[in-house]
């Protein structure tokens, strides 16, 4: 970025941050005849960036240089060996939308049901948030289907190809997995259907082979529109409020990583009508703590003074606790290795066929097959005592809610320096609900790139950590019955005694058609250690500002107004108050369509909280 860019004095709607649900939420507000409103985003803007057109280039900005996402690191736990765990988030015009691996996966209709009668929220029901999330979208994967939109910005399709290693998947799942079914053109993305293997949709433009984002679907096509500024590289450090504790603007930084040079100061935007922060599970309660907002405790440790007691800003943390698991694949897997290995030849086949067909792997995520999944009565004690009464209270009741989701990823998913510069796939699998919560909470009560105060929770509850070690040995099943699978690499697998029938197969042939592993109880034990060793985030980070009622450590009631502040809203995946057993960009791009009818019915009413 060249210049400073300008900042008027003073717009009716100040939004604090421009990932996901800030782009829905200000392209849709900009439909609103005169109402002027800025955007301001801490990252570097992604329009020409060619790396995130292409979906397949995903993991490129997922290295520790990365310039368009930001690292957490958690404390120290226990519960995962010592580790600490390092969630990225996306920092960059766009947010999650522009650097996700492009999954399309749909809440269950109990979640957001849950949201409705479990924590109070009038409005925010499946039967509310579906015509919301069919509004957003246009199916490609299947035109017309049943619960899919068919004119919205955003575009879903199976991407430009269909890979063996997908296939292979369904065609062991058929065989091998009889206590659910498989079928390719099976919808799992219809709020309802658990246990059925089926083809997986993604974020990405059928027709072109480029990522669908909410810069190119919501705001890039309204660029003319005078009364819409989004301004990059401009961090928020707090919203001002007045003595009546209303929210008149924000107070911003210029990110000198992306504008070196520019002054250090200070500067003040002034609001009319509304504040809005859309900056996202982690951003959004730093800047609530910054301003004064949040629990007495935590603003004492940083300095901060207190104008508002909300002890529920940034408590609740939730992400899904996620394995990928990596096998050795044939050498003929179509799998996305080589493209992050940057095989040159490959990369130049692969991008003359996007460019001329928006087909081909440049065009994929890397993941095809998928499942819900629920276990069968003849699998529950396998999925451990600890489990047994979450299972009973919590998913018995509720039938379309998957416990662990599945798949199968055509690529290393992880550090590619951990094997050698192979074929691979992964066996990918995440708990929906996870029980542990954390935390996340500043350090400093000016600096925004201060490190946070990040507590993750995972596998602190045992219920959490048996399902994983359950889907660890299905998912072992499934791959070794793959024709494509050529081994395990040992050090990427539970460290089982070398005379275990369960040690590593290091190289094969092909398939192994066998008996089931049998796992004695060091190796179940090997196999719990290996999961608190290499559990991971699945970047589902959700739930830190959390929509419930205030006494229950809620931050924002059913219209999203901050508790004990006029004129400010949040508006992002913070203020999910309970997990969705999915990954969470749908689930996002739905919050800020509802906050969209919110606020324009608000402004009407000229009742703006
Ligand atoms: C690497 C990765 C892969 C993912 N893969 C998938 C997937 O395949 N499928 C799926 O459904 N979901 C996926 N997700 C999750 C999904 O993308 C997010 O849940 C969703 O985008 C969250 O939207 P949001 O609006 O809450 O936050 P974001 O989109 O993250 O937007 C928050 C924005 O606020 C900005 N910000 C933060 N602090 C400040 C500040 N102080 N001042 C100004 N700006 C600030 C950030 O830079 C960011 O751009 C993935 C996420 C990541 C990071």
């Amino acid at each position: 970025m060249a210049s400073t860019p300008h900042v008027e004095a003073e717009y009716d709607i100040v939004i604090a941050g421009g990932g996901t649900s800030a782009g829905v939420l200000a392209a849709r507000l900009s439909s609103v005849p005169g109402l002027r409103i800025l955007v301001l985003e801490a990252g570097p803007p992604t329009h020409d960036d060619l790396t995130l057109r292409q979906p397949a280039c995903v993991t490129a900005h997922l290295t520790p240089a990365s310039q368009t996402l930001r690292f957490h690191v958690s404390e120290e736990s226990a519960a995962l060996g010592g580790r600490r765990l390092v969630v990225p988030t996306a920092a960059c015009v766009g947010g999650g939308s522009t650097v996700n691996f492009s999954m399309y996966t749909r809440a269950s209709a109990s979640d957001y049901d849950d949201w409705e009668n479990v924590y109070g929220n009038a409005g925010w029901g499946s039967a509310d948030l579906l015509p919301l999330l069919e509004k957003s979208e246009t199916y490609q994967a299947q035109p017309g289907a049943r619960t899919h939109g068919s004119g919205g910005p955003l575009k879903v399709s199976y991407g430009g190809h269909f890979t063996n290693v997908g296939k292979d998947l369904l065609d062991v799942a058929r065989a091998y997995d009889t206590l659910r079914s498989s079928k390719e053109d099976a919808d799992p993305n219809d709020l309802e259907t658990v246990n059925v293997y089926a083809r997986w949709p993604k974020w990405i433009d059928g027709d072109d082979g480029t990522r669908s984002d909410v810069p190119n679907a919501y705001l890039y096509p309204l660029e003319k529109n005078e009364n819409l500024t989004i301004v990059p590289a401009a961090s928020v450090v707090r919203v001002t409020l007045d003595e009546n504790q209303r929210a008149t603007g924000l107070e911003f930084v210029w990110n000198q990583r992306f504008l070196p040079g520019a002054d250090t100061g200070v500067h003040k935007v002034k609001s009319t009508s509304l504040v809005v922060i859309c900056a996202g599970v982690f951003g959004t309660p730093g800047i609530l703590e910054r301003s004064g907002i949040g629990g007495a405790e935590v603003l004492a440790r940083v300095g901060v003074p207190q104008r508002v007691d909300l002890p529920g800003v940034g408590e609740s943390y939730q992400d899904h606790n996620g394995l990928f698991v990596p096998y050795t694949a044939a050498p003929e897997a179509e799998t996305l290795d080589p493209i992050a290995q940057g095989n040159a030849e490959v990369i130049e086949a692969a991008s003359s066929e996007w460019f001329s067909t928006g087909k081909g792997l440049l065009a994929h995520n890397s993941m095809d097959i998928g499942v819900k999944l629920r276990p069968a009565p003849s699998e529950l004690d396998a999925f451990g005592t600890a489990f047994r009464q979450r299972w009973e209270e919590y998913f018995v009741p509720k039938p379309d809610k998957p416990v662990l989701w599945l798949g199968a990823f055509a690529m290393l998913i992880g550090d590619p320096r951990q094997a050698p510069p192979e074929k691979y796939f992964s066996m990918g699998y995440f708990t929906g609900y996870p029980l542990a919560l954390g935390h996340v909470h500043i350090t400093d009560a000016n600096n925004v790139d201060a490190p946070t105060d990040f507590r993750s929770g995972y596998l602190e509850d045992l219920a959490d950590v048996t399902p994983l070690v359950w889907a660890y040995k299905h998912t072992r099943e499934l791959a070794r019955r793959m024709p494509l699978f050529r081994g395990e690499p040992p050090a990427l697998h539970p460290r089982f005694a070398a005379d275990s029938p369960a040690r590593a197969i290091e190289r094969a042939d092909g398939a192994q058609a066998g008996e089931r592993i049998a796992y004695t109880d060091q190796d179940e034990k090997a196999i719990e250690a290996f999961t608190r060793e290499r559990v991971t985030t699945t970047w589902h980070s959700i739930g830190t500002c959390a929509m419930k009622h205030k006494d229950q450590g809620g931050v924002v009631d059913a219209k999203l107004n901050v508790y004990g502040v006029t004129g400010l809203k949040v508006v992002d995946a913070s203020i999910c108050p309970g997990n969705v057993g999915a990954n969470t960009f749908s689930t996002a791009v739905g919050i800020a369509e509802k906050a969209a009818l919110i606020i324009t019915d608000e402004l009407s009413s000229s009742i703006v909280a």
